[in-house]
């Protein structure tokens, strides 16, 4: 089952304050989506939308032309899987995946036993007891070996160390590819995750700041690089994220696609050309260092 998901001029009010602000956008196909945004940006109120965790306050949400609000179908295919809590339960790992498995259609044992040894967890040990860390890696495996057909991991990675988080991205890609599905990744690590990425949405301040293709938006941001005059005289009338200068060089990323022509022109007069990092873009488009 492959999703759409359409958001048309959505808004969140917690009482008067706006958390998101006339959002439209459509989400469609077997991706791996990226969703950044700065703190308090709005990511986790509108991953809470998909999962039928709240209703929006205006506009429309709705999934394969369905609205997702008290929708038991929509509810049961996207699963929101987030940084929980889980000091107070007292499941073994095995009671909490065995739970899992009544509720979620596509979930394989299979699967979920090949992670809990790829994750080193411990089956009979209660949840509560696990390290933050390990909880963070049930949460990941339940949501990997679910399937669900739109899968939402909210900064999931958290207390997990480097090597676990390794495991995690690469059992992600591999499963995503063998079963296609729609999964969304809200995240902080942005340099860590972005090889992961076939699409990137921004939010910015409650509002979509932007939704690329990650090709796309990566071959938009340029650094160019050279004696500051020459530099000056290409950037002129570009969109100019960030300027530094050291001496008689100067850099500075643009947000343009540049021309064959242009490329030349640059090259011809000793300016260097590099790409910009998806964290460097979205630094400088959310308002950089400020
Ligand atoms: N239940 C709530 N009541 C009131 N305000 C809330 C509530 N939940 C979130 N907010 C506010 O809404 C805004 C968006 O919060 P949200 O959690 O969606 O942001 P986020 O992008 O996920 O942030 P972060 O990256 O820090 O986790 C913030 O200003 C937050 O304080």
């Amino acid at each position: 089952m492959t999703y759409n998901i359409k958001a048309q001029n959505v808004s969140v009010f917690y009482k008067d304050f706006k958390a998101l602000d006339d959002i439209s956008v459509s989400l469609e196909g077997n991706k791996i989506i990226g969703m950044i945004g700065r703190n308090g940006a709005g990511k986790t109120t509108f991953l809470s939308l998909l999962a039928a965790f709240r209703d929006v306050s205006r506009g429309v949400l709705e999934a394969n032309q369905e609205k997702i609000f008290e929708n038991p179908k929509v509810m049961q295919d996207v699963f929101l899987v987030y940084d929980s809590n889980n000091k107070d339960l007292d499941y073994t790992v095995q009671s909490m995946l065995d739970h899992v498995k009544k509720f979620r259609p596509y979930y394989d044992e299979e699967y979920a036993m090949h992670l809990v040894e790829r994750f080193k967890l411990p089956l009979k040990k209660s949840v509560k007891k696990l390290s933050k860390g390990m909880q963070s890696a049930v949460n990941a495996a339940i949501g990997l070996a679910s399937r669900a057909p739109v899968t939402i991991f909210d900064e999931v990675y958290l207390g997990m160390d480097a090597p676990t988080r390794s495991i995690f991205y690469k059992e992600l890609l591999e499963d995503q590819t063998n079963h296609p599905r729609m999964i969304i990744l809200s995240t902080h690590l942005v340099s860590e995750m972005d090889h992961l990425f076939d699409e990137i949405v921004i939010i910015d301040q409650g509002e979509l700041l932007l939704h690329e293709d990650y090709d796309t938006l990566i071959n938009r941001g340029v650094e160019i690089t050279g004696a500051a005059e020459s530099v000056d005289h290409f950037v002129n009338g570009k969109e100019i994220l960030n300027e530094e200068k050291l001496g008689g060089t100067k850099a500075v990323m643009v947000y343009e696609t540049l021309t064959e022509q242009e490329q030349a022109e640059a090259r011809q007069q000793g300016l260097d050309l590099q790409p910009i990092s998806l964290q460097d873009l979205f630094i400088h488009l959310t308002g950089g260092e400020s």
